[in-house]
């Protein structure tokens, strides 16, 4: 086994591609990577690759084949293309895309949609401070209809709290790039340089006790379990005591890989996999996390701030009250929470409260940690943990 080694030689940034289903993510995600790999900077990863389910990528300890890596001449990204709404509803609200930047792709035909605002609604509430638009499409769309359509999605992003008036707008065609027309390999090389740009090099908390929420659990035959996720703080190298708190577990980090190849040493913001030695497949699970000893407590109760989605945002139509058992998605956990409104006593949709909440099962914890609260299959709030209680 003689894989090539991961060397940083670059800052490491997650961004990803969201818009309303058939507007063009997929394509363009493969366009980006044609025009890097002619660059020399990046491999091409065909559409029907992006598109393809994770547990078909399980060879080697890999990760989420919905995940994409390039550079650019001063970043290295990796690019996650959600494979559909719901999909991109779950990584968001779970924390697992943990994107520093997005790319909003909205299709110059058809302009914004309901799912174009639904993502950037989300992407704000999950604190995604730095949006490039890419008007895609743009080789089939009238440009007098395209400008309204700018105007349409700059009007969309200041009324989310984006600055909409000087957010990069480009437009683009990633199907025309894909087939090498230069016009508009041209257009994805300036959505590019939008991007290196506009989305700043976000501030790691390397020093802070290692982090790492599991997003995914694999074996691999003879080699034993691994858990793949992207680090929240702190960093990790092989030989590395760790323990999921909750769980017996506690052991030693045998292997570290990032998009297959084997790094000296990971930090805050990369995406990983982890080899752990001695670790049963069913001892670990999405939901918890790997943490350096002793340096995470797992708790039930909370306070928290909580926005209510209005019905306009597709939210409830009816107000909650105390004894209101909804699920909540701390970090990529999934757990059934009771709510207590206090004095309150009810909430409205679109009102903001305070509210405490008691989980079912114990999860770490920490004042500023952001979540979502879902219901039958929909967002219907979104808040911050303000106290942990004891
Ligand atoms: N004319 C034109 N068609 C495009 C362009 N980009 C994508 N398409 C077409 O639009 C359709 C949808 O493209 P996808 O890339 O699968 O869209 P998506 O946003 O990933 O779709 P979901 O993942 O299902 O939400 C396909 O038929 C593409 O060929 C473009 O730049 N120009
Ligand atoms: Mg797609």
């Amino acid at each position: 086994m003689s894989k090539q080694t991961y060397v940083r030689t670059k800052p490491h940034l997650n961004i990803g591609t969201m818009g309303h289903v058939d507007h063009g993510k997929t394509t363009l995600t493969a366009a980006l990577t044609k025009v890097l790999s002619e660059r020399g900077t990046g491999a091409f990863v065909p559409a029907d690759r992006i598109d393809r389910a994770p547990e078909e990528a399980a060879r080697g300890i890999t990760i989420n084949i919905a995940h994409v890596e390039y550079e650019t001449e001063t970043r290295h990204y990796a690019h996650v293309d959600m494979p559909g709404h719901a999909d991109f509803i779950k990584n968001m609200v779970t924390g697992a895309a943990q994107l520093d930047g997005a790319i909003l792709v909205v299709s110059a035909l058809d302009g914004v949609m309901p799912q174009t605002a639904e993502h950037v609604l989300l992407a704000r509430q999950v604190g995604v401070d730095h949006i490039v638009v890419a008007l895609n499409k743009a080789d089939a769309g009238d440009p007098e209809l395209t400008d309204l359509v700018e105007l349409e999605v700059r009007e969309l992003l200041s009324a989310h709290g984006y600055p909409g008036d000087t957010t990069p707008v480009v437009r683009v065609s990633g199907l025309r790039a894909l087939e090498g027309d230069p016009r508009w390999t041209g257009a994805i090389e300036a959505l590019l340089d939008a991007v290196d740009i506009y989305v700043p090099t976000p501030v790691r908390h390397t020093r802070a006790p290692f982090l790492l929420p599991v997003e995914n659990v694999l074996t691999i035959t003879g080699r034993g379990t691994v858990v793949t996720g992207a680090i929240e703080r702190g960093t990790v190298r092989v030989g590395d005591r760790i323990e999921v708190p909750g769980t017996d577990v506690a052991t030693v980090v045998t292997g570290v890989e990032t998009f297959g190849k084997p790094m000296e040493s990971a930090e805050a913001g990369d995406n990983v996999a982890l080899l752990l030695r001695g670790v049963a497949r069913d001892a670990v699970r999405r939901g918890h996390v790997v943490a350096a000893p002793g340096s995470v407590v797992p708790r039930r109760r909370f306070t928290a701030r909580v926005y209510v989605l209005s019905a306009a945002e597709g939210g409830r139509r009816t107000p909650v009250s105390t004894g209101y058992r909804p699920q909540f998605y701390l970090r990529t956990a999934d757990v059934v929470g009771t709510v207590d409104l206090g004095a309150t006593a009810v909430a409205r949709p679109g009102d903001t409260v305070t509210m405490t909440v008691e989980l079912g099962r114990a999860v770490p914890l920490e004042p500023g940690l952001g979540f979502a609260i879902r219901e039958g299959g929909r967002t219907v709030g979104a808040g911050t943990v303000t106290t942990v209680l004891p």
